[in-house]
């Protein structure tokens, strides 16, 4: 089940820069950075209540985040919806259809397990899949 909007990622060339522009329009500090090795991504998290913002910026030119820059340039990158079970709701989604990403949830930031649908299956938005690793059943 897909219970809300848990983040929305933004793409930044620089983290810094991008940092102290959010920081001016929402009146808020980051409340953290957290690189991300294995997406190659450096992300900072900045929280207005229940929403998030996730700027994120490249560590590498192989990064995701690097090639979305080049093709797209700056601007939104995905949409992330926190779900209460990212093994079902994976399971769900491929028998419907839509192209995952990764075949089994992997490590994202802010603690959570992540998965991700292809922009193809879902009218060019990317969107992330995210459930906190608290509360995955062992
Ligand atoms: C996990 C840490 C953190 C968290 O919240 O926990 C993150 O959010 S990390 C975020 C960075 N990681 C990812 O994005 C992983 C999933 N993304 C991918 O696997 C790729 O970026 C992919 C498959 C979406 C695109 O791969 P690539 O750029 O190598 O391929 P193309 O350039 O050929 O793109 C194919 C097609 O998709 C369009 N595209 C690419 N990125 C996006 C996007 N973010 N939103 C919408 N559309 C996107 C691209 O323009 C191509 O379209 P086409 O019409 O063929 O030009
Ligand atoms: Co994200």
């Amino acid at each position: 089940m897909f219970i809300n909007v848990e983040h929305i990622g933004i793409a930044v060339k620089d983290l810094g820069s991008g940092e102290a522009l959010y920081e001016k329009l929402l009146g808020v500090a980051s409340y953290k950075r957290e690189t991300v090795e294995s997406e190659s991504v450096m992300t900072s998290f900045f929280q207005i209540n229940e929403t998030k913002i996730e700027l994120l910026q490249a560590i590498d030119t192989d990064s995701p985040i690097a090639r979305f820059i080049d093709k797209k340039g700056e601007g939104i990158h995905h949409i992330a919806f926190e779900v209460n079970d990212i093994g079902a709701e994976m399971e769900r989604l491929k028998n419907e259809g839509f192209v995952l990403l990764n075949e089994k949830p992997k490590i994202g930031a802010d603690h959570k397990l992540v998965c991700f649908v292809h922009p193809k299956s879902t009218y060019g938005v990317l969107i992330e899949l995210c459930q906190d690793i608290k509360n995955v059943e062992p």
